[in-house]
C-alpha cells in the first residue's frame, strides 16, 4: 500500500513540478542554450491570502521577473531573459492544452479510472476483531515508517521536489494557502509522543511539521476511542485541540479506505462519497475547521482529501460542485440543509458518511439550529432516501446507525452532560419546550452504540490553564471610558472585545476608530465577506500587534485566532457558558492570556454568581468544602484615577464625534425610508412637517430622539472642530503627574524614555495592572 502511495502523486502536479524544473535548468542556462518557451520561464507561485480561497473559480497565480517583450511585425511576440538573448516563443491564443495548469476541484481524469464498486464503511467494521486489526495496522504502520524514513533520507533537494505535489493538490481542495508555505522536511519536531495512537506515517510527517510534539489530554483520550469505532462525546476546555481530536481519526479513516480503493483499482469520483460530515453553529467555526483540518491534509504526504465548504453567505452553486466530490463536508446547519435538500441525490451520498461530527455540541443541540438540525438528521437515517422529494413522502424508519457519532465541546450544560453520558433515562413528552427539544434531537443523532464513550478531560475547570481572570468596576455611565483605559494599560497586546449587541459593535468600534485604534467589527448583520475580513485583517501575522476585535458572540465560540491575549468583556455575558467560550479566545494551545470583565455596579453581583458557577468544582477542591466557595476568583484590577481622569476629555471628544456620525446615519436612512414610504403612497414628503407630529408625540425614547437630532445637526465645521481638538489631545502622552517643564526632576526614567521603553501612552510612572 506504501508503495502505492508513493506512486500516486497527482501527475498533474507532476507534469508542472517536471515542468518548472525543465524551466529552471533552461532559465539557468538561457544565455548560453538560446531561447525559452513561455511555457519554460521561470514562473514563480505566489503565495495566496487566506481569502482568495472564495474567489470564484481562480486557482492560482504565477509570476516572472527580468523578461522582456518584443513585438514582431507578424503580430507575434518574442521573449528575451533581460541579460541574455532573445526567445522564441510566440503568445499563442488560450488552447484546450493551455488548460493544464487548471484543476478546479474535479481535477482528476476519472476516465482513466475503472468503474467504482463502493464498498461502505459499515457498522460490520466496528465488529471486527479489533485486535487482529490492531496488529495488522501496527504491521503495516512498521513498514510504512521504514519506508518514510528511507524517504526522509533521500537528498534534501529530492524532498523539496516530492514535497511540490502535496502543495498544489491542497490548493485544489480549496483551503488553507498559508498551510502551503514550503515546509523544510527536517524543520519538524519529535512526536514520538504521539507513538501510543497507532497513526499512519503519513499523520506522523503532518504532525511534525506542524509542530505538534504531543498528543493534547482530548487528544490522548478521543483518538483511539474513535479509531476503534466507538462515539464518543468529547469535553476539554477552550483551546486544547479537540478540532484535531475528531480530525486526525476522520483522516486515518480517509488513508485507511484509500489504501483499499487502490488495492481494488477503485477511484471513480462520480461514485466518490463523503466520509464525514462536521457541523458547527457558525460560519467562521466551519471556515475556521475546514482551515486547519485542511492544514493536517496539507502537511500529510500523498494526501489529497478534499473539503467542501458548506455555509451562508457564500455562492451556493459553487458549494453544490464541491460537494459533489469532497471526503469531508464541513458546514452550518442551515445551509447543509439548503443544499441537501436541493433533491440531486445529495442526501444518499451523505447517507454514507462514516463520522458525524457535531461541534460545539450544546449550542447546535440548542435553540436557533432545531430545524435544520431535525431535518439533517431525519435525512441522514432515512431508508433508501434518495432526494428530498422522496424523503418526504417516505414513512420514517429507524435503523441502527452504520456512521460514528461525535459530539464535542468546552460546556456541556448538566442535563445534556448526564443524557450524553447515559447517566439520566431521555424522557418522552412534550417536545415544544427547549430540554425537550433538545432532548429529542439527541435521540436523533442516532449513535450506533447505546452508550457513547464519554470523555470529559477536565471535570474540574471549564477554563484554561494560562488563563488570568480579572474584573474592573466602573460606574455604568463610564463604560466607554474605563474599556479606554484597559485598552491602553496594555498597549501591545491583540485584544478582542465583546459586547451584547450588533449597535454596541458599531459604536464601539466607530469610538475606537476616532481615538484612533486599529479596530475592526464583527456581527451577524454583516455580509459574510466583511466578516472574513475583519477577522483576517485582525489575525494576520503581519497585523497591528495592538489590533482590536470588537464582537458579539458570534465569535465567542471556537474561534481560533493566534495571539489573542486579552479578552474584555464590555457586556457581562448573559451566560456562564458565553463567558468560558469568550474567555476562551485567549490562552488557548497552552499559552497565557487575560479575561476581563467590565462592570457597573448593578451587575458585579450576577458576576459573582457566574464566577462562582463556573469555579464550583475548582473552589470545592480548594477549600475542601461543600457547595460553592465564596472566594470568586476573579481578581479585582484597579484603574489609576488619573489615567481616567485624563483620558476624559479625549473620551467626551469621541464621543460627540462618533454619536453625531451614527446620529447623521440614522437621519438619512429614517430619511430615505421615509422618502421612499411617500413615493409609494404617491404623498409629497415633508420632513418638517414629520419632525413636529413626531414632537407631538409623548413617551419613552423622546429624549434619546431628541438628543441623537440635536447630534446629527452638529454642522461639518463643528465636526472639523472637533476633530482637530481630538487629534491635538491624541497627538500627546497622557500625562500622569510629570512635569513636562522638568522632565529630568527625578520623577520620570530619561533613559526608559528615550530608549522608548515603558507604555509610551503614558508619560510617567503607571503601575501596571496586578496581572
Ligand atoms: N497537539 C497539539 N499541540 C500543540 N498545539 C495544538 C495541538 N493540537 C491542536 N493545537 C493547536 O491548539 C489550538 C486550539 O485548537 P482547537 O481550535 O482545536 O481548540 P478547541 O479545543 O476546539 O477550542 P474551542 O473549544 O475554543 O473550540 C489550535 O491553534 C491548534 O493548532
Amino acid at each position: 500500500m506504501g508503495q502505492k502511495r508513493a506512486r500516486d502523486p497527482k501527475a498533474q502536479v507532476t507534469e508542472a513540478n517536471k515542468r518548472k524544473k525543465a524551466v529552471k535548468s533552461d532559465a539557468a542556462s538561457s544565455d548560453d542554450h538560446g531561447p525559452v518557451g513561455v511555457e519554460n520561464l521561470n514562473w514563480k507561485e505566489v503565495a495566496m491570502p487566506d481569502r482568495m480561497e472564495d474567489a470564484e473559480g481562480f486557482f492560482g497565480l504565477e509570476e516572472i521577473e527580468g523578461v522582456d517583450i518584443i513585438k514582431q511585425s507578424d503580430g507575434g511576440v518574442h521573449f528575451k531573459a533581460k541579460s541574455g538573448k532573445p526567445t522564441q516563443s510566440i503568445i499563442k491564443p488560450p488552447s484546450e492544452d493551455d488548460g493544464e495548469e487548471w484543476g478546479g476541484f474535479s481535477d482528476e481524469d476519472s476516465s482513466k479510472k475503472s468503474p467504482a464498486t463502493e464498498k461502505t464503511p459499515a457498522a460490520t467494521e466496528v465488529k471486527e476483531d479489533k485486535k487482529s486489526k490492531k496488529d495488522k495496522k501496527k504491521e503495516q504502520n512498521k513498514a510504512k515508517k521504514e519506508e518514510q524514513k528511507s524517504k526522509e533520507q533521500k537528498p534534501k533537494e529530492q524532498k523539496a521536489k516530492e514535497s511540490k505535489p502535496a502543495q498544489n493538490q491542497n490548493i485544489k481542495a480549496g483551503l488553507s494557502f498559508a498551510a502551503l508555505d514550503d515546509v523544510e522536511e527536517d524543520d519538524g519536531v519529535d512526536v514520538s509522543a504521539w507513538d501510543g495512537l497507532n497513526l499512519s506515517p503519513e499523520t506522523f510527517t503532518a504532525l511534525s511539521k506542524m509542530k505538534f510534539s504531543s498528543p493534547s489530554a482530548i487528544q490522548k483520550a478521543s483518538i483511539p476511542a474513535i479509531l476503534d469505532g466507538h462515539d464518543v462525546v468529547g469535553k476539554a476546555s477552550t483551546g486544547s485541540g479537540k478540532t484535531l481530536a475528531f480530525g486526525i481519526p476522520i483522516i486515518e479513516h480517509y488513508l485507511d479506505k484509500r489504501g483499499k480503493q487502490e488495492e481494488q483499482s477503485d477511484k471513480s469520483e462520480k461514485n466518490k462519497t463523503p466520509i464525514a460530515l462536521i457541523l458547527s453553529p457558525t460560519r467562521e467555526l466551519a471556515h475556521q475547521l475546514g482551515k486547519h483540518i485542511g492544514e493536517l491534509i496539507a502537511n500529510s504526504p500523498d494526501t489529497n482529501a478534499r473539503i467542501a465548504l458548506v455555509t451562508g453567505g457564500m455562492s451556493i452553486q459553487k458549494q453544490q460542485r464541491q460537494l459533489a466530490t469532497a471526503d469531508i463536508v464541513v458546514g452550518t446547519p442551515g445551509r447543509v440543509w439548503e443544499i441537501l435538500s436541493t433533491g440531486t441525490g445529495l442526501i444518499r451520498k451523505m447517507q454514507k458518511i462514516q463520522f458525524l461530527v457535531v461541534d460545539e455540541a450544546d449550542r447546535l443541540l440548542s435553540e436557533g439550529h432545531f430545524k435544520e438540525m431535525e431535518d439533517i438528521l431525519n435525512a441522514l437515517d432515512k431508508h433508501q432516501a434518495g432526494d428530498i422529494a422522496d424523503a418526504d413522502q417516505e414513512e420514517e424508519e429507524e435503523a441502527p446507525s452504520h456512521r460514528q457519532t461525535l459530539v464535542f465541546s468546552a460546556t456541556f450544560h448538566k442535563d445534556l452532560q448526564q443524557k450524553l453520558a447515559g447517566k439520566s433515562r431521555w424522557s418522552s413528552g412534550d417536545m415544544l419546550d427547549n430540554k425537550a427539544s433538545m432532548e429529542y434531537l439527541l435521540k436523533k443523532l442516532n449513535f450506533r452504540e447505546e452508550k457513547p464513550r464519554y470523555i470529559d478531560v477536565n471535570p474540574e475547570s471549564q477554563m484554561a490553564i494560562g488563563l488570568k481572570e480579572g474584573i474592573v468596576e466602573c460606574p455604568a455611565m463610564e463604560k466607554d471610558l474605563y474599556l479606554y483605559s484597559v485598552l491602553l494599560y496594555y498597549p501591545k497586546n491583540r485584544t478582542l472585545v465583546f459586547t451584547n449587541s450588533i449597535s454596541a459593535v458599531r459604536r464601539i468600534t466607530q469610538l475606537l476608530q476616532a481615538l484612533q485604534l486599529p479596530v475592526f467589527a464583527l456581527h451577524s448583520n454583516m455580509a459574510q465577506k466583511a466578516r472574513l475580513r475583519s477577522i483576517e485583517r485582525f489575525s494576520s501575522p503581519t497585523a497591528n500587534p495592538s489590533s482590536i476585535l470588537v464582537a458579539t458572540d458570534v465569535a465567542a465560540r471556537g474561534l481560533d485566532i493566534k495571539g489573542i491575549n486579552c479578552v474584555i468583556h464590555y457586556h457581562v455575558p448573559r451566560t456562564a457558558d458565553a463567558y468560558v467560550h469568550r474567555s476562551g479566545r485567549t490562552a488557548r494551545a497552552g499559552e497565557s492570556g487575560k479575561s476581563i470583565l467590565i462592570c457597573a455596579p448593578d451587575e458585579v453581583v450576577g458576576v459573582a454568581r457566574l464566577a462562582g458557577k463556573i469555579h464550583a468544582k475548582k473552589a470545592k477542591k480548594a477549600d475542601g468544602a461543600d457547595g460553592p466557595s465564596k472566594k470568586v476568583p476573579l481578581e479585582s484590577l484597579d484603574i489609576d484615577r488619573r489615567v481616567v481622569s485624563r483620558l476624559r476629555p479625549r473620551m467626551a471628544l469621541a464621543k460627540r464625534i462618533t454619536d453625531s456620525t451614527i446620529a447623521k446615519e440614522k437621519v438619512n436612512t429614517e430619511d430615505n425610508w421615509l422618502r421612499a414610504a411617500a413615493d409609494d403612497l404617491g404623498v409629497e414628503y415633508d420632513s418638517d412637517e414629520f419632525d413636529q407630529s413626531k414632537g407631538r408625540g409623548r413617551g419613552r425614547g423622546g429624549g434619546r430622539e431628541r438628543r441623537d437630532k440635536e447630534a446629527s445637526e452638529t454642522s461639518k465645521s463643528e465636526m472639523a472642530g472637533l476633530r482637530a481638538e481630538l487629534k491635538q489631545h491624541l497627538s500627546q502622552r497622557v500625562n500622569i503627574g510629570v512635569s513636562e517643564k522638568y522632565l529630568t526632576a527625578g520623577r520620570i526614567d530619561i533613559d526608559a524614555l528615550l530608549r522608548g521603553e515603558g507604555n509610551d501612552a503614558f508619560l510617567g510612572h503607571l503601575d501596571p495592572l496586578t496581572f
